[in-house]
């Protein structure tokens, strides 16, 4: 998890600032990516941590500061500049969002065919390797994510993040709604696919557990800012109220009392 990691920032934003009429979200916010790391994203709720994901992503429009990613500019989403850079990212939006008329290896032949001009079959086998990567069973591929559980709809909308092989993968609650079994599986899968593919991670996440098993930073996004960067050792020093109960109320002993027994 850590041998990949450098200083050099793959998501830089300074000054961010984002309101909804007369709420502001954030005001002034800055956040540094490394690369190769994964980094969790928690706060309390409504504290903006998808509505950052989604400026990052370029789906929504800062209203002030900067927002680099790769070291470029993403607040310009007309051209064909940033078109390029999409491809190098992938996006696991918290319902998996994935097409209901589409089976599992469609889905995530989707981007694909958007973006690559592959033939049929290749593309096929491609996406059936990234369907595999993402640990769904052969006889997953060709169901409707209807008829798939709720963890197997994660696991495909993981599958659909990779399918143009990126650099950066941005997960928006990985493991909500999923068993504690099934949450510390999908964890482990992040983890593996984060080493294997050497993956920049951005998650957005509640689970305790995913902090302290996979997430080299967390940042803690509280008073409409970045409060707080680092380890989970550093964030059991900050003197803050909210992290204070966060990092060392009842649902964090349990967590590290599993990380103990993992
Ligand atoms: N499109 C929108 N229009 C108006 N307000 C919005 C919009 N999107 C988000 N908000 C508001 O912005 C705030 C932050 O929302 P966001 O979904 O980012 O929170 P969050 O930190 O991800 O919360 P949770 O942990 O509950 O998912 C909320 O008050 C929300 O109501």
């Amino acid at each position: 998890m850590m041998a990949e990691q450098s200083s050099d920032p793959i998501i830089r934003v300074r000054g961010l600032v984002k309101s909804f009429g007369t709420h502001t979200v954030h005001d002034g916010l800055d956040l540094d990516v490394r690369r190769g790391e994964i980094m969790g994203i928690v706060g309390g709720s409504g504290t903006g941590k998808s509505v950052l994901l989604r400026q990052i992503v370029g789906l929504l429009k800062p209203d002030a500061g900067e927002i680099e990613v790769f070291g470029e500019d993403v607040r310009d989403t007309s051209g064909d500049a940033y078109r390029q850079l999409r491809r190098r990212w992938g996006v696991m939006f918290q319902d998996g969002a994935l097409f209901s008329s589409l089976t599992v290896r469609q889905n995530v032949e989707a981007p694909m065919r958007e973006q690559l001009s592959l033939p049929d079959d290749l593309r096929k086998t491609l996406a059936g390797i990234k369907v595999r990567m993402a640990g769904l069973p052969e006889n997953a591929h060709d169901k409707f994510p209807s008829d798939l559980s709720g963890g197997m709809r994660k696991r495909a909308g993981l599958a659909r993040a990779i399918s143009l092989d990126p650099e950066l993968v941005f997960l928006d609650e990985p493991t909500a709604g999923l068993d504690p079994i099934g949450a510390a599986e999908f964890d482990k899968l992040i983890a593996r696919l984060q080493a294997t593919l050497g993956l920049t991670v951005f998650m957005v996440t509640h689970d305790l557990d995913s902090l302290f098993a996979i997430c080299d930073r967390i940042a803690v996004l509280a008073e409409k800012r970045v409060l707080a960067v680092g380890t989970m050792d550093e964030m059991m020093e900050i003197d803050h109220p909210w992290v204070r109960e966060y990092f060392h109320g009842p649902r964090a002993r349990a967590a590290l009392d599993t990380k103990g027994k993992r």
